[in-house]
C-alpha cells in the first residue's frame, strides 16, 4: 500500500486533505506529521528563513524515514524551502499548489487566487510565476485576501468561512479561473463554485495529468526516453495509475514502439501482467483470441495493410509484440473476460509475462477488464481502455467549467492521412466546399511553399475550404521509394505545421485535422498549450478548445463518417 507522509504546519489543513485521499485515493495511506509550530513562525518570520528552510528540510527527511513512497506539505507558505528538499531527496516530495496551477492556467491567463492566509501569498505568487515563467504561457495571478476566513476556521467556524470565501469569488469578474490559496480552503469549493460562473479549483481535487506525445513512429530510443521522462513526471505529481495509451489499430512497426515503450515503463513501475487491449467496439476495433479486428476484417485486411508509417501486416497482437523484441506475450481470452473482474485478475497476476493480451469484443468487457484494473500501477491500450478506468476513480472533480469560447471565424480543413475513410470524407467535402490538393512532388521539390497554399486557403476561406495530402496507396509508395519514407512523412509534417502557422496568424479560428500524424505536428507548430475537450463530433473526436479561443478537431485518419468535416467545422461555431 503507498505511503504518503502528510506534513502539516497548521491543523486546519489535516480533515480536508484526509477528506481528499479518503474520496480519490482510498487505497493509500496518509501518515500525518505535526509542527503546529511552523505556521505561527512563518508569520513571525515575514519571509522563509534559513532556520525555516532547514526545518523543512528536516520534516522531509523524517517523513522520507518512516518509509513514505512521497512527501506531500499541506501549507502553502513554504514553496521554497519544499523545493530545496526535493532536490535532495530521492521520492516525490510535493507542494499543495502544483496540480492546482496547471489546471487553473489550462483555463486561460488571468486567474485569481482567494488566499484567506495572507503570509503565504507571496510564496505562491513566486510559485505560480515559476510554473508559468516553464509553461511560457503568460499568465497572470491576482489575489484576493479573504479577512477573517482563517479566523473563523481556527474557530470551527466553517461556514462562515466558506460565506467569506464564496462571497470573495462572487465579486470576481473577468478571470479565466479562480483558485483556493490553501488545503483549508477547499472547504469552501462548493460554495465558491455556486457563487460564480467562473471555474474554481482547488489544491486537493486537482491532481491529474497528462502528457501528449508524438511518439507513435520515431526510432524506439527515442520514444522509450520520452514515455520514461514523462513517466517520472506524472511520478512526481503522485499519480497512482498510469495509462500507455496508443491507437486501436496499434500503429507500430516491427521495431516498435509499442512494445519497447510499455515494457520499459513496466520496467521501471517493476509491474507484470500488464494488460495490452487496443479495442475500440465502438469503432469496430475489437479483439478475439488475441488477434485485432477492424470490423469484420482481420487488422492486416482492413486498410492498415497500407499505412504510409506503420503498415500492420499482422493481426496477431502477441506475435507482433513478440517481433518488437518484449519476450513471451501472454493472453486473456475472451471466456476469461466474460467471467468478471476478478477472473480477468486472476488471470493477469497468474501471467509469467510482463505484456497480456486482454481479448474485449464490446463495451461490456471494457467495463469488466477496468474494474479488474482497479490499483493497476499500468495500464497499455486504446483510447477505449478508458471507458472501464472511470468507475475505480470516486472523482468528482474540481466543479464543471463552463466551456471555453471560441469567437466565431474562418474555419479550415487540412488532411495528410491517407486512409480510406479520410480520402472518402475529402470527396464527400468537394461536393459543397473547395477542395485543393497538395502537390507533394512540388513539396518534396521545395517549390510549393506552405505560404502559397496558405494564401489559396485563405482566398477561399468563406466558403469552408480543405488543402489535403492524402494520396492512394500507389501514390504514396511512389513517394517513398523517390524520397523514402521517414523524408516524405518529416517534410509533410513540416508543411503541415508551417501551413496551420501562417492560416491562424492570418486569422483563422476553426481548424479540422486529418490524421494523427498531422494533427500533431499542427499541434507542435501551434503549441497551443492545453486543450479542453469539448462536446464529441464523432466517436473518438471531440472539439477541441485553446485559451486562445483557437478551435480544433484532430481526427484520426480512420475515424468519422463521410459528412465529418462540414460538422466539425459547424460543432465549433459558437451557438447564443
Ligand atoms: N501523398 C502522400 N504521399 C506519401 N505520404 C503521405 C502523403 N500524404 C500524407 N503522407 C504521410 O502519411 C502519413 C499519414 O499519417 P497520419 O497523419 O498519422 O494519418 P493516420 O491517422 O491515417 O495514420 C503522414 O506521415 C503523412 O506525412
Ligand atoms: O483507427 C484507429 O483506431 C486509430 O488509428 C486510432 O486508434 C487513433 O486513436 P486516437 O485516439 O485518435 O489517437
Amino acid at each position: 500500500m503507498t505511503r504518503i507522509a502528510l506534513i502539516h504546519a497548521t491543523p486546519i489543513a489535516v480533515e480536508p486533505v484526509h477528506a481528499a485521499f479518503a474520496a480519490l485515493w482510498p487505497e493509500a495511506r496518509p501518515i500525518d506529521i505535526m509542527d503546529y509550530s511552523l505556521s505561527p513562525d512563518r508569520e513571525a518570520a515575514g519571509c522563509i528563513d534559513d532556520a525555516l528552510t532547514r526545518r523543512i528540510e528536516a520534516l522531509t527527511r523524517y517523513g522520507i524515514l518512516t518509509g513514505a513512497d512521497a512527501v506531500l506539505f499541506t501549507c502553502s507558505a513554504f514553496g521554497a524551502a519544499i523545493e530545496a528538499a526535493a532536490a535532495r531527496a530521492d521520492r516525490p516530495v510535493l507542494r499543495p499548489n502544483e496540480a492546482m496551477f496547471r489546471a487553473a492556467m489550462d483555463r486561460g491567463r488571468r486567474i485569481a487566487m482567494i488566499c484567506p492566509f495572507a503570509p503565504a501569498a507571496a510564496s505562491m505568487q513566486d510559485e505560480f510565476r515559476a510554473e508559468a515563467d516553464r509553461l511560457g504561457n503568460g499568465a497572470t495571478l491576482d489575489t484576493i485576501l479573504a479577512p477573517g476566513a482563517i479566523e473563523a476556521v481556527r474557530a470551527g467556524d466553517i461556514a462562515t468561512h466558506n460565506r467569506i470565501v464564496a462571497a470573495k469569488a462572487g465579486e470576481l469578474r473577468g478571470y479565466d479561473a479562480i483558485v483556493l490559496a490553501h488545503f483549508s480552503t477547499a472547504r469552501a469549493l462548493d460554495d465558491a463554485s455556486r457563487a460564480t460562473d467562473i471555474p474554481v479549483f482547488a489544491s486537493p481535487q486537482a491532481a491529474a495529468g497528462v502528457v501528449a506525445l508524438k511518439s507513435r513512429s520515431i526510432p524506439a530510443d527515442r520514444a522509450v526516453a520520452q514515455s520514461l521522462a514523462a513517466l517520472d513526471w506524472l511520478l512526481a505529481q503522485g499519480c497512482r495509475q498510469v495509462v500507455f495509451k496508443y491507437c486501436s489499430t496499434f500503429d507500430s512497426t516491427p521495431q516498435g514502439n509499442i512494445g519497447p515503450v510499455a515494457m520499459a515503463l513496466a520496467d521501471r513501475l517493476g509491474a507484470r501482467g500488464v494488460v495490452v487491449c487496443p479495442a475500440f467496439p465502438t469503432m469496430g476495433r475489437t479483439i478475439y483470441q488475441g488477434h485485432l479486428f477492424v470490423g469484420d476484417r482481420l487488422l492486416s485486411e482492413s486498410g492498415m495493410q497500407d499505412h504510409p508509417l506503420t503498415p500492420m501486416t499482422d493481426p496477431d497482437l502477441r506475435r507482433w509484440l513478440g517481433r518488437q523484441g518484449t519476450g513471451p506475450v501472454g493472453l486473456v481470452p475472451l471466456c476469461v473476460v466474460r467471467q468478471g473482474a476478478a477472473a480477468i485478475r486472476a488471470a493477469l497476476e497468474a501471467s509469467d509475462a510482463t505484456l497480456v493480451v486482454t481479448d474485449a469484443t464490446s463495451d461490456e468487457d471494457l467495463m469488466a477488464i477496468g474494474a479488474a484494473l482497479a490499483g493497476a500501477r499500468l495500464v497499455t491500450g486504446g483510447s477505449g481502455i478508458a471507458l472501464g478506468l472511470a468507475q475505480n476513480l470516486d472523482v468528482a472533480g474540481p466543479g464543471v467549467a463552463a466551456p471555453r469560447r471560441t469567437a466565431p471565424g474562418p474555419g479550415v480543413v487540412l488532411a495528410g492521412s491517407c486512409s480510406g475513410m479520410t480520402r472518402r470524407q475529402i470527396e464527400h467535402h468537394r461536393a459543397a466546399h473547395p477542395v485543393i490538393e497538395i502537390d507533394v512532388p512540388a513539396v518534396m521539390a521545395g517549390t510549393l511553399t506552405p505560404e502559397a497554399v496558405a494564401r489559396q486557403l485563405l482566398a477561399l476561406v468563406a466558403q469552408a475550404p480543405l488543402a489535403f495530402s492524402s494520396g492512394s496507396p500507389e501514390q504514396v509508395a511512389r513517394m517513398q521509394a523517390e524520397y523514402g519514407r521517414e523524408a516524405v512523412a518529416a517534410r509533410l509534417d513540416g508543411f503541415f505545421g508551417d501551413l496551420a502557422r501562417a492560416l491562424v496568424a492570418a486569422g483563422v479560428t476553426r481548424l479540422v485535422v486529418a490524421g494523427g500524424e498531422t494533427s500533431g505536428a499542427v499541434v507542435s507548430a501551434l503549441a497551443p498549450g492545453a486543450l479542453e475537450v469539448g462536446a464529441e463530433i464523432d466517436p473518438g473526436v471531440p472539439v477541441l478548445r485553446a485559451a486562445s479561443g483557437l478551435a480544433l478537431a484532430l481526427k484520426s485518419g480512420n475515424f468519422g463518417a463521410e459528412d465529418f468535416f462540414a460538422r466539425a467545422l459547424d460543432g465549433m461555431e459558437d451557438r447564443p
